[in-house]
Formats: structure tokens, sequence, C-alpha cells
């Protein structure tokens, strides 16, 4: 559609009212009833997740994190693990809710160290983003940390899973499995697109476009000038 085909903008886009469709545990279903730039009156069905805090804006963290040691490659520190909703391994930045009354940096560093056993320490902090804005209204704050590889704690780093929010488990086993992915920062992608050749697993966006722009990053500005098309 060209600018010019495109109805004119005649009301500040706003929301009238959400009902409820159904509500588990952990999400619910709306009906979002809003007003478009054009005025009309329209519905969107809307997921939420039912955890996020009354006034508060984000719903979780995902750490992008460097894992820095003497005489190694600085590497990125990823998480595979069996995701329900995909049916399958998915490779992910480290991520989880942030607790109640609970910093985004506080939560990424409890994150990182249950899913992983590193300890890190936060070097970056996002604005609010959007995940999935036509689905859903979750949000998430992206935490860059490094690891001090060197440290002892992080030598032989032990992982603190939880029961995985499992509602028919017994909350004394184990249901979260994680297994921690190292793959080296300077060749993020080429390492990211064997082991996609070699496992069946969904790669998370963020990571995948994480990968692009450290490629962008490393070799774009060693190419030599010559007359771009
Ligand atoms: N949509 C979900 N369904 C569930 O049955 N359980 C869920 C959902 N979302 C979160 N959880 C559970 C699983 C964990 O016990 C807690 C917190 O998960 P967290 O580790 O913070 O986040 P992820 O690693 O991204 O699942 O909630």
């Amino acid at each position: 559609m060209s600018n010019s085909d495109r109805p004119e903008v005649a009301t500040t886009p706003q929301i009238v009212k959400e009902e409820p469709i159904a509500a588990g545990k952990w999400l619910k279903l709306e009906n979002t009833t809003y007003v478009d730039p054009a005025g009309n009156s329209r519905v969107w069905e809307t997921v939420k997740r039912t955890t996020r805090q009354p006034n508060a804006q984000v719903d979780g963290v995902g750490i992008i994190a460097f894992l820095k040691r003497t005489l190694h490659r600085d590497c990125v520190v990823l998480v595979k693990q069996f995701r329900p909703p995909l049916g399958g391994y998915t490779l992910e930045f480290p991520a989880g809710l942030i607790d109640e009354g609970e910093t985004a940096e506080a939560a990424a560093l409890r994150e990182l160290k249950e899913e992983t056993g590193y300890r890190g320490e936060v070097v970056g902090v996002t604005p609010v983003t959007c995940l999935d804005p036509g689905l859903s209204n979750c949000t998430t704050q992206i935490i860059l940390v490094n690891i001090n590889g060197d440290e002892v704690e992080n030598i032989n780093p032990t992982q603190q899973l939880g029961d995985g929010g499992d509602l028919t488990w017994p909350s004394s086993l184990p249901s979260e499995f994680v297994e921690v992915v190292h793959l080296p920062l300077d060749e993020f992608q080429t390492k990211l697109d064997d082991l996609l050749k070699k496992e069946k697993l969904v790669v998370d966006s963020k990571v995948y476009i994480f990968a692009m722009g450290m490629a962008q990053a490393f070799f774009k500005p060693r190419e030599l000038p010559v007359l771009k098309q």
C-alpha cells in the first residue's frame, strides 16, 4: 500500500475495554476492544501473563552473558531446553520472569545463576522491549552481563534449577532441564548455523538477530571500501 492509499489518521487509537475469554495459572486470553487510527471500533484477541505485578511494565528478562576466561575466546552463554509450546528444543538466551519486588538486574543475575550456575556482573540494560506484539503484551528487558570465568565459582558452575512451574509435578522433584551451550563471540553466527545443521533446534529470534549483528560488527568494518550497488 502506498502512502497515498492509506486511510487518513483521524483518531488517536485507544483501548476501550478488555474482556476475559479464558484464564489459566500462568496465562490469560482477552478480547481487547479498541479504536483504530481511522476511528473504527475493533476487537483484538490478546494473550497476557497472569504473573505481571500491578503497575509493572515488564514481565521478564533475557540475559546476553559473555563468558570471559584467560587464554580462551570470549563466549556467549546460551541455553537449550525442551519448550512445550513448540513441542521441541530451543536455543535461547538465559531468561526468566521478574519476581515481585525484584529489579530487572537482580532477576537477570538470579536467572543466570539458576539456569547456568554462573555468577555474573551487569554491564548494560535495554529499555522495556516487546516480544510478540501482535499476539501478546509480553515484554522483556535484555540485560548484558559479563562473567569472569577465571573466578573460582565460575570454573565448575552448578545450576540451581527449579520445578519448572509444572502444575502436576511434585514440588520436591526437579522438572526443569536446561543444557548450557557456549559459542565463541567472534564466530557466533557460523557456530550457531553449524549447531542448527547438526541438531533439531529452533533458535530464538533474539539470538539469531544478535548473531547477525555481531557478524556485521566483526566483519563489515574490515571489508574493503568498494563501490556499493
Ligand atoms: N506459559 C507457562 N505455562 C506454564 O505451565 N508454566 C509457565 C509458563 N510460563 C512460565 N511458567 C512457569 C515456569 C517456571 O516455574 C516459572 C518461571 O519461569 P521462568 O524460569 O521465570 O521463565 P522461563 O525460563 O522463560 O520459562 O513460570
